[in-house]
């Protein structure tokens, strides 16, 4: 039997105030990734490790790949399509129209090139903020936005099951990971259950992706972890523990996609904190994990 010899480095200290949605881009070798407050949409290229940063108009949540080329982004209330050649950037619709204090948080396309993304209330200190402001919405093909549900803390983390018929999603201070089943031919999500509960040293539910394995693996905002879990039994399969507290997102990329990449920040750390975590803010590849993700979808709009 051969060990996998698992490995952790930070191999970008980006310093980023709250680093999110990693998102490999198999054409660039390269990860993308967002500094929500910083407003930057980042590309880190894996081969020259240079890297490029386009700044936003508002704080910008999630970003994903298109199908036609360029990138789409949540900025602010906003889903836009970004140029990254000429960095220019084109509403393609806006929500929460009504609700001044709201922004869009995590996001991610579906396996049918829907944009899905929820939204929260600003917050004015990590997890301090207005409850319950927030909705779930989709961003179709055809540019029209559906709106599942509201009543949302923070909308975070989303993924789905790899024969497309379950919906994973965290509303991060509801400490739960919840399964929907998901219609991929309607894009309706239906039957909301938990299938896992975090236990309390793994602190706040954030970003996560799944596996080849039908297995999810969520980034523990304030728990310094990922964890793997199985979502048909409800138990944690594994803890991979990072120096750095506030882990935000994770995704898999590189060859094969048996890499992961993990976002986190810096953002509510006092001095002694960032002193303690000087890769605060970085971004993170774990190798050796011995299981691989799946490539991410584009989005078909
Ligand atoms: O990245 C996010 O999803 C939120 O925008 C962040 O502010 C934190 O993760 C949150 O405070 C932890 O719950
Ligand atoms: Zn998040």
């Amino acid at each position: 039997m051969t060990m996998s010899s698992m490995k952790i480095e930070c191999v970008l200290r980006e310093n980023c105030r709250c680093g999110e949605s990693p998102v490999w881009e198999e054409a660039s070798n390269s990860l993308l990734f967002v500094d929500i407050p910083a407003k930057k949409v980042c590309r880190w290229d894996s081969l020259s490790k240079q890297v490029q940063r386009v700044t936003m108009d508002a704080p910008v949540s999630s970003v994903a790949l298109r199908q036609s080329g360029g990138y789409v982004a949540t900025v602010g209330t906003k889903f836009c399509a970004l140029n990254w050649e000429d960095q220019s950037a084109v509403v393609l619709a806006t929500v929460d129209k009504e609700k001044k204090n709201n922004r869009f948080n995590d996001g991610k396309v579906d396996p049918a090139g829907r944009y899905f993304a929820g939204t929260m209330a600003e917050e004015t200190a990590p997890a301090v903020l207005e409850r319950r402001q927030g909705s779930l919405y989709s961003l179709f093909p055809d540019h029209h936005v559906e709106k599942y549900f509201d009543q949302v803390d923070i909308s975070n983390g989303l993924d789905w099951s790899m024969d497309h018929k379950i919906f994973y999603y965290i509303d991060s201070l509801s400490y739960s990971v919840d399964a929907f089943d998901y219609d991929l031919q309607t894009g309706k999500i239906s039957n909301r259950r938990s299938v896992y509960k975090l236990e309390k040293e793994e602190q706040i539910p954030d970003g996560m992706c799944i596996d080849v394995e039908g297995k999810l693996w969520v980034a523990c905002y304030n728990g310094g972890r990922v964890i793997r879990l199985d979502p048909e039994t409800g138990k944690r399969l594994q803890t991979v523990k990072l120096p750095v507290d506030k882990t935000t997102s994770c995704c898999f990329g590189g060859k094969d996609y048996s890499e992961m990449y993990v976002t986190c920040a810096r953002d509510g750390l006092d001095s002694k904190g960032l002193l303690q975590q000087p890769e605060a803010g970085g971004i993170f590849k774990i190798t050796g994990l011995g299981v691989k993700g799946i490539p991410p979808y584009p989005y078909t709009g």
